[in-house]
């Protein structure tokens, strides 16, 4: 399966490496398109431009089959990408920590969206292990 992984860049880094983790799981059985969501390096102005950077994410988004989203960290890309996914039919499952984030009501309240609620890193990879592997 080709999965899209979704996860905060401009909108703060403190998760990335709870990204890497998920995206280095799913990449076990998968492939992830955006491998570079968990990249502890990446720059948050990247080098390729950003008219690049949303050509090519979109084109990913509709090649994908599912897309997967960490939410805890608030991104308007992340939001972006979740409408763009659903008005291009794409499965979404959502995750985040309800201790450390109110989701927003348009995710929340979007029946179409699969959301996951977890309060550790442990119970996060378990869940995504049981759904992809
Ligand atoms: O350099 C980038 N590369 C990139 O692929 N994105 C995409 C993938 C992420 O899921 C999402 C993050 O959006 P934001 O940067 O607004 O937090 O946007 C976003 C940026 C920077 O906005």
């Amino acid at each position: 399966m080709k999965i899209y992984f979704a996860g905060s860049i401009r909108g703060g880094r403190q998760d990335a490496e709870l990204y890497h983790k998920v995206i280095a799981a799913l990449k076990e059985n998968h492939q992830v398109l955006t491998e570079h969501v968990g990249d502890l390096s990446l720059s948050v102005v990247e080098d390729k431009g950003d008219k690049a950077i949303y050509e090519q994410d979109t084109a990913w988004l509709r090649e994908c089959d599912v897309v997967v989203a960490e939410c805890t960290q608030v991104s308007l890309g992340v939001g972006y990408e979740l409408a763009y996914a659903e008005a291009h039919g794409k499965e979404v499952h959502i995750f985040y920590r309800p201790q450390d984030t109110q989701l927003s009501a348009m995710l929340a309240g979007n029946e179409r969206f699969h959301i996951h609620r977890y309060a550790k890193e442990e119970d996060l990879l378990a869940q995504v292990k049981a759904i992809w592997n």
